[in-house]
Formats: C-alpha cells, sequence, structure tokens
C-alpha cells in the first residue's frame, strides 16, 4: 500500500516505522514546509498534523479521491463538513482521537460504566488528563470522546474544561515533559472513590491502530470510526 503521511512528527514518524515493518511504502512525508508531493500517487493518506491544517489535508484528500485516516485532534469543529465532503465525493474517511486498542476498550468500558453509575447521584464524575508538554490542543481529543460516552449514557449533559458548574463534567488537562497520554476516569462521593485509567507508555499503540485503519479502509466507502475497525462488539 502506497502511504502519504501528511503531518511528519512525533506521530508521522513513529507510523513510518509501522508501516514499512508491515510492508508499505511511504510516498510522501509532509511537513509544514512540504509543497512538491502528489495526493493522487497514494492508495490511502494519514493525516497526524497540527488542529488548523487537519480539515483542510482531510479535504484535499476527499477532492481527490484518497481514502484518509485523521487522528489529529482539536479541529472538530469542522467535522460535520469533512463528513459532508466525504458523503458528497463518494470517499472514504475515519477520524479518531485515539487509534490505540487499549484506548478503544477503555471507551466501551466508561460507556458500561456511565451506564452502572447513571443513577447513583452520590457520585460526581470527573476527567483528568496528562500529556506532553507539546501539546497544542486541551482538553485531549480523547478526554472529550471519554466525556461524550459520559453524556450519552448518563444524565450528564456537558463538559467543561476547568471551572465546571455542578451541570457540567470537569476535565482536568495537566502538562508534564514526555507523557505520551493518560485519561482517568473519576467518580467520587463522600465515602470512596472509583476510578480507571489508560495509560499509553508510548505512542507505539496509536501509530499501529492508524495503519491497521489505513490498511482496512482500502476499497471502502463511506465514514467509519475505530469501532468499525475493531469489531469490538
Ligand atoms: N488519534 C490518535 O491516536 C493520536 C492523535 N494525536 C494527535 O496527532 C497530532 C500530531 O501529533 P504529533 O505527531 O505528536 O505532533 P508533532 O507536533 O510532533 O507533529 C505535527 C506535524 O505536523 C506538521 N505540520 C505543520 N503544519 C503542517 C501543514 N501545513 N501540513 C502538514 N503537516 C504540517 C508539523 O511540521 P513541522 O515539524 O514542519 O512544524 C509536524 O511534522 C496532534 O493533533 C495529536 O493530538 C497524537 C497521538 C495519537
Ligand atoms: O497529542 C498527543 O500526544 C495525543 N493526542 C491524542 C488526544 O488528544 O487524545 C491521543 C493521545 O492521547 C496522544
Amino acid at each position: 500500500m502506497k502511504i502519504a503521511l501528511l503531518g511528519y512528527g512525533k506521530m508521522g514518524k513513529m507510523i513510518e516505522e509501522i508501516a514499512i515493518s508491515r510492508d508499505h511504502e511511504i510516498i510522501a512525508r509532509v511537513d509544514e514546509k512540504t509543497t512538491d508531493f502528489n495526493i493522487k500517487e497514494a492508495d490511502v493518506a494519514i493525516d497526524f498534523s497540527i488542529p488548523s491544517v487537519a480539515f483542510k489535508n482531510i479535504s484535499m484528500c476527499l477532492e481527490n479521491n484518497v481514502p484518509v485516516i485523521s487522528g489529529t485532534t482539536g479541529w472538530l469543529e469542522n467535522y460535520d463538513k469533512a463528513v459532508n465532503l466525504c458523503e458528497e465525493k463518494k470517499g472514504a474517511f475515519i477520524y479518531a482521537s485515539n487509534f490505540s486498542l487499549g484506548v478503544n476498550v477503555f471507551f466501551q468500558l466508561n460507556e458500561y460504566l456511565a451506564k452502572m453509575m447513571k443513577n447513583l447521584s452520590q457520585y460526581d464524575v470527573s476527567i483528568e488528563e496528562t500529556h506532553h508538554t507539546q501539546k497544542l490542543d486541551a482538553p485531549s481529543g480523547t478526554a472529550i470522546t471519554l466525556a461524550e460516552g459520559i453524556i450519552n449514557n448518563s444524565h450528564n449533559k456537558s463538559w467543561k474544561l476547568d471551572n465546571a458548574t455542578s451541570d457540567e463534567i470537569p476535565i482536568k488537562a495537566l502538562r508534564q515533559p514526555e507523557v505520551p497520554g493518560t485519561h482517568t476516569i473519576i467518580y467520587k462521593s463522600d465515602v470512596d472513590t472509583i476510578d480507571i485509567t489508560h495509560t499509553a507508555h508510548n505512542r507505539e499503540g496509536f501509530a499501529l491502530g492508524a495503519v491497521i485503519a489505513a490498511e482496512w479502509i482500502i476499497g471502502k466507502t463511506g465514514v467509519f470510526s475505530m469501532k468499525d475497525v475493531l469489531n469490538l462488539g
């Protein structure tokens, strides 16, 4: 499979390593300065860039009939436009806030726990995420997906980064050197605390998931999620 890497930073480089180990070819490595590449030469594009260019990258792929996997976070105000463009062009597109198998299991665990806690009003829920200090967006895309998983399965109606009111799920975003990504869901009452945590030890799980999604999407048409790719039930 010929892959164009849109974004060639920490994730782009890790994806390259894993893609080559699975016998794929990298035909473009695009960073801020790259101008000379032809997206039409790619069988699939993988976008791990920055929030301000992700939608432009995704649109370019869809306009040129190249299936696109995007892991960039912090651009979701344009997600519906990407979905519409994909449908209009009969293209193929997957966005996931987190491509790792472990986090996708954790997403389901979070929804299951939210259902169990739904009517236990003595517990207040909150989310905490910790990432490396170069991260541009806060809260993380994964924390937003976790908050949405709780909202869809409980009486909670919205989330807020810091200074949340009692109606909102508070999200705390911490930044510490070299942390690949840690997410905790906390249910606290006066007498006890239940918390569940996913800790990424490195970036390999994210990168492998993105390559698996790229392999999976070839020959398909539509807008998909990692739930479709991983068939987690
Ligand atoms: N969904 C998931 O599983 C995961 C998502 N992420 C997300 O992926 C994104 C990238 O993360 P990471 O690799 O750590 O970030 P980096 O900052 O290491 O890399 C970002 C890359 O984007 C490039 N870039 C900047 N402008 C453009 C442009 N106009 N066109 C194409 N590329 C451009 C940068 O180029 P230059 O170096 O020249 O500035 C750099 O190569 C983030 O949004 C992060 O949140 C991260 C891990 C997992
Ligand atoms: O920027 C990162 O590094 C990560 N970003 C994603 C997010 O915002 O959730 C996924 C992962 O946690 C690493």
